[in-house]
């Protein structure tokens, strides 16, 4: 099988002194589509802050093409390329969305770029952050976090407490991510949502990845699924 673009080697990691993810390995290769799911509190955030450089990390490896990350600041793993949307979203609430974005540009990025992509945010660029709708801060932290230019890209539950037709265009959006070549890695309570984008699916539990499979394995054997998930699969 080809490297991995991203590699986790029995990472420990947590808050402080906790330890939240246990021995977690995973490893997530070029223009992939993953998705990562399990109950609440399992660690699946903390995966993804992990990445980023924003929890401890007691031991373990993180490699990005190769190279240990695992001693850079957050800074730096976002100027090699990853890209985090937290669940948090935290857009500027008193900047314009067009403020926000510029605040975002790296590596010559172009707003227009993101505005092809959320024409939304196009007719709203005059808008301060805390005016925005949910839907459409999401948008926002998404296109932010993609003026620099990751090429891997991190999105923490950005379907949680959106409409369902915003959802559905957002999907879109990750699908014309993928097809432009980045990597996309999606963490997700919409478990259903989340087997028709990806190509390969991580179940997580207390910290440690349990069960690796293709969607359509997945698809196929809704037992695991509910076993590992829960029988409330959305
Ligand atoms: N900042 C923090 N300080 C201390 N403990 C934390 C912090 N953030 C999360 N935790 C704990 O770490 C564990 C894993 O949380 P995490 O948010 O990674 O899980 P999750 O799978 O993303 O859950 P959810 O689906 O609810 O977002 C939980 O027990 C949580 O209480």
């Amino acid at each position: 099988m080809a490297d991995a673009l991203l590699e986790l080697d029995s990472v420990v990691a947590g808050y402080g002194a906790t330890h939240v993810l246990r021995n977690l390995s995973l490893k997530v290769f070029k223009g992939e589509r993953l998705a990562v799911v399990g109950r609440n509190g399992v660690g699946k955030t903390t995966t993804l802050a992990t990445v980023m450089g924003l929890t401890r990390q007691h031991s373990g490896a993180i490699r990005l093409n190769g190279q240990s990350i695992d001693r850079l600041p957050p800074h730096m793993r976002s100027q090699l390329g990853i890209g985090l949307v937290p669940q948090t979203r935290d857009i500027f609430p008193s900047l314009t969305v067009e403020e926000n974005l510029l605040a975002g540009v790296r590596n010559g990025a172009s707003i227009e770029e993101a505005y092809e992509l959320f024409p939304r945010l196009k007719e709203r660029r005059h808008n301060g952050g805390s005016k925005l709708s949910g839907g459409e801060q999401q948008m926002l932290a998404i296109a932010r976090t993609l003026m620099g230019k990751p090429h891997i890209i991190l999105l923490d539950e950005p379907l949680e407490g959106l409409a369902p037709v915003i959802c559905e265009g957002l999907m879109e959006v990750f699908h014309a991510l993928s097809t432009q070549g980045k990597t996309v890695v999606l963490v997700e309570q919409h478990t259903r949502l989340a087997l028709d984008f990806a190509d390969r699916v991580l179940i997580l539990e207390q910290g440690a990845i349990v069960l690796d499979a293709s969607a359509a394995e997945l698809k196929a054997n809704r037992d695991l699924l509910d076993r590992h998930v829960g029988v409330a699969v959305k």
